[in-house]
């Protein structure tokens, strides 16, 4: 009812929740059906395995976390335009096929980076958290190899590389984590240089040992855990790595198309510009 109401009309408090990026995430169960959370503050992720695996969904769940978090900006990058679209409108920026707009907003979040560290040494502050008053600014990248290795030329190819790279080498200690997903987990596309970046690792059903590896790390398979002995039929099944453990096997949440829709609305509905909280 509250909701339906003008805003002049509406008492100033929240309609209903909101989050905080800093809250931990709910990211499914593990096979003892205990929840899976995981605290994506000061940290990257990196999500691989075969088409229709389950990624987008994974990747669902995290951006509608960060959405109904207002503490949380928002950019995403879908080469496809359907799997991350039906956010756009909480989105600060939405980057669908265009390699040269892919560039440039990589290059503004390289730019923020540099004035967040200006202002960071400056303050004496070595990594950046919820009481130094910056939004978070959270990336979320469907399928990377699309801007890494198939849009565009070798030259817009190699930029984007460069400054995906740097983003996720120097932006987590800054506020500004990466959620990146590819369904091609080979060493040419996550170079172990690039993969050893990421604290966190989620490798749903690959194809071959060698791209279990690639995604979770070399050594995992020859240890007992590959995400090759995912049966095709259990989408949404993956294996979670985080810093220093080893890996889990986690069902991830799923949300209906419908349901995205919903929260994504509700979600822009108060990320809108003039909220009420921004008008006192
Ligand atoms: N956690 C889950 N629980 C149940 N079903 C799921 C889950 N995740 C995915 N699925 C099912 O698998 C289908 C494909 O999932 P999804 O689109 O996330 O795969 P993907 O790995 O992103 O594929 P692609 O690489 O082609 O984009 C979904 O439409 C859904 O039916």
């Amino acid at each position: 009812m509250t909701a339906l109401l003008a805003d002049k009309e509406a008492p100033a408090v929240p309609v209903g929740s909101t989050l905080s990026i800093y809250d931990p995430i709910f990211l499914g169960i593990d096979e003892f059906g205990a929840h899976v959370n995981l605290e994506l503050m000061g940290r990257n992720i990196l999500v691989g395995g075969e088409p229709g695996g389950g990624k987008s969904g994974f990747l669902n769940a995290i951006t509608a976390h960060a959405a109904l978090s207002t503490d949380c900006r928002l950019v995403l990058f879908d080469g496809k335009l359907v799997e991350l679209g039906q956010w756009e409108d909480c989105a600060d920026e939405f980057v669908g096929f265009d390699p040269e707009r892919a560039i440039r907003v990589m290059a503004r979040l390289s730019a923020l980076m540099n004035n967040r560290y200006t202002w960071m040494h400056a303050k004496g502050i070595r990594k950046l958290d919820w009481t130094h008053g910056l939004d978070p600014v959270l990336t979320v990248i469907d399928e990377f190899a699309l801007y890494t290795a198939t849009y565009g030329d070798k030259k817009t190819q190699e930029q984007f590389t460069a400054l995906f790279r740097d983003l996720v080498a120097r932006g987590r200690a800054c506020g500004m984590p990466v959620v990146a997903a590819t369904q091609r987990p080979s060493s040419d596309i996550v170079p172990t240089s690039l993969r050893d970046l990421f604290a966190y690792r989620c490798a749903f059903r690959c194809t071959t040992v060698g791209s279990s590896d690639v995604v979770l790390g070399h050594g995992w398979v020859s240890r007992g855990y590959s995400a090759a002995d995912i049966l095709p039929t259990n989408q949404g099944e993956a294996l979670l790595l985080s810093e220093g453990g080893t890996p889990r096997s986690i069902k991830g949440s799923f949300l209906t198309d419908a349901q995205i829709k919903s929260i994504a609305d509700y979600a822009a509905w108060i990320r809108r510009p003039n909220r009420l909280e921004n008008q006192r």
